[in-house]
């Protein structure tokens, strides 16, 4: 069994919705960036325990929110030492439109990934853009680098897609499978 940590940021509550989904699918363990950008109590020393390590964060002015990447700045620590070389990564964020530049945020994630020496695993799943696709269908904003999600300006945290929630867990799935062969 491998061990993986979804390590996210939220400022308004929706990206933790997803962020809970994918640790469902990975059974996983949440460790949240608070607003200050810091890390709780012992949530360093889950990242260096974990096998996979999965980011989230929303998408803010095309970007991780300034909350993630004093996160992604302050492992720079982790990276001196390879703390986390060879380890499997995966990424998500959430934005309020469909594409909004979540895919320079997704971008920003995966480099950080590889920063630290990390093998990323991509969504891996086909995307729903037909005419008869809705929202409802898995990975209808046609993700491949990471998970993709959105929720709407005006939609509240129970209402992000449930397509995009069932690829969340799947993308869970995904990542901690993938630790867990490497592991052997
Ligand atoms: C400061 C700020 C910047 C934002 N920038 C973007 C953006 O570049 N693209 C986009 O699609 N949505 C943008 N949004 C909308 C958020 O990504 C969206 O509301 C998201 O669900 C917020 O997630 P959270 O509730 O986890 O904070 C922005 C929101 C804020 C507050």
């Amino acid at each position: 069994m491998s061990k993986t940590v979804v390590v996210y940021h939220s400022g308004y509550g929706h990206t933790e919705r997803v962020a809970q989904h994918v640790a469902d699918g990975a059974e996983a363990e949440l460790v949240a960036i608070d607003a200050e950008g810091n890390l709780p109590e012992g949530g360093w020393d889950k990242l260096n325990a974990a096998d996979a390590i999965i980011f989230g964060t929303p998408t803010y002015m095309g970007g991780p929110s300034w909350q993630f990447k004093k996160f992604a700045d302050a492992s720079s620590k982790n990276w001196y030492g390879r703390a986390w070389q060879d380890k499997v990564f995966g990424g998500f964020t959430n934005s309020a439109s469909p594409v909004g530049d979540k895919g320079t945020a997704m971008i920003q994630l995966q480099t950080l990934a590889s920063q630290h020496g990390g093998i990323w695993v991509s969504l891996g799943m086909l995307p729903a853009n037909t005419k008869a696709a809705t929202h409802n269908d898995s990975n209808h904003l046609g993700g491949s680098v990471g998970l993709l999600v959105r929720s709407p300006s005006d939609a509240g945290v129970e209402e992000i897609p449930q397509g995009d929630l069932d690829t969340a867990k799947a993308y869970g799935q995904r990542v901690a499978r993938l630790a867990a062969r490497l592991r052997g």
